[in-house]
């Protein structure tokens, strides 16, 4: 492992290895549930090392949204490498409209109990007794999420108290570094979530990659006059520069709904995607999860990704990203 990074928490963070996902082509083996709880569990400081250290297991994975038991174990056998429990996927969330919160501690507990591997479960922004909620029922990773409706417009969680690891959402480098000195040990661009239309996903992954590209060839000089421009601290940018990547593990999210889709965001380099509605709003929901899991695996080849991407079944209705959109833009949230 490289040089550690100090998070303003003061604990070291594990330096991610350079590329991305799993370009070998080796399917991804998912770690166990108890291998992530007694990893947290042996760390009684829960220091941001181990917690970043935790998403580095899921790296070249497909992480995958259920609502329920028998979801997770289409998502388990299908091949993910956690899946995200919550009470409706974001496609419903926005055609139902209302406030949506953290779901209920029992049917998070149903999944868990459901699957071996590890169980992520959702919290308003700003809404720290939430995730204390779940970090008392024991769960995986929290998700500090836009898609559930925000609880306090101007601060979010303080992570590093948490023994459990945050991932958090970034439309771009400012904002993905603010959420890693929060604490945030894994990130995950926004895309705009429940509408089966990957073009924000696509243009947050391009906005962080591209702006580190940029900052990996500038001055320091240079360097402290960015980070007060994206409003990003110092330090992280600094090591952003000289990693030419972000420090923790980064995940597309947000209307993919395709094995291209998949590997496209992969081939856009990221390390791993997020998939909801994409899935569960489908034809054929554990032949198109199997597809998307292999197409994450092959992103960097064409044969293989049409060989998948046959016969898949209906995809779910795609929303067209506007000022109609209903529910509104979930990724504006929390910046
Ligand atoms: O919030 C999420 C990640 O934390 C969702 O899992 C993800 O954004 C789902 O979006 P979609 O339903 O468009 O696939």
């Amino acid at each position: 492992m490289a040089t550690p990074v100090h998070t303003p928490g003061g604990s070291p963070l594990p330096v991610p290895h350079h590329g991305v996902g799993n370009s070998t082509g080796t399917p991804v083996v998912a770690p166990t549930r108890s291998a992530h709880t007694k990893d947290v569990a042996s760390s009684s400081l829960g220091t941001f090392g181990v917690k970043s250290g935790l998403a580095q297991m899921l790296k070249g994975g497909v992480i995958m949204d259920v609502v329920n038991a028998e979801q997770a174990r289409i998502a388990e056998e299908a091949g993910a490498c956690a899946v995200m429990a919550l009470e409706r996927v974001p496609a419903d969330i926005r055609a139902q409209g209302g406030v949506a919160r953290m779901s209920d501690p029992k049917m998070i507990k149903e999944i868990v109990d459901a699957v071996t591997i590890p169980v992520m479960a959702k919290v308003r922004i700003g809404h720290f007794v939430e995730a204390q909620i779940l970090q008392a029922i024991g769960i995986d990773y929290i998700d500090e999420s836009e898609v559930l409706t925000p609880a306090d417009n101007e601060h979010h969680i303080n992570k590093h108290p948490f023994k459990v690891p945050f991932v958090c959402g970034a439309r771009n480098l400012g904002e993905a570094l603010r959420r890693i000195s929060e604490g945030a040990a894994f990130i995950r661009t926004k895309g705009e979530a429940g509408t089966g239309n990957v073009v924000e996903a696509v243009r947050h992954q391009r906005a962080v990659m591209g702006e580190i590209r940029k900052a990996s060839v500038m001055s320091e000089e240079e360097l402290y006059a960015l980070a007060k421009d994206i409003q990003a601290p110092f330090h992280l940018l600094k090591e952003t520069a000289r990693l030419k990547r972000l420090p923790v593990v980064n995940f597309a999210a947000g209307g993919i709904a395709t094995p291209a889709d998949a590997a496209l965001m992969m081939q856009l380099g990221c390390d791993g995607v997020f998939v909801g509605s994409g899935i569960f709003h489908s034809g054929d929901p554990a032949k198109r999860a199997r597809a998307i899991v292999q197409a994450v695996t092959h992103y960097n080849n064409p044969k293989i990704l049409s060989e998948i991407s046959e016969d898949l079944g209906e995809a779910m209705v795609g929303l067209t990203i506007d000022d109609s959109l209903k529910g509104g833009r979930m990724a504006s949230r929390g910046m």
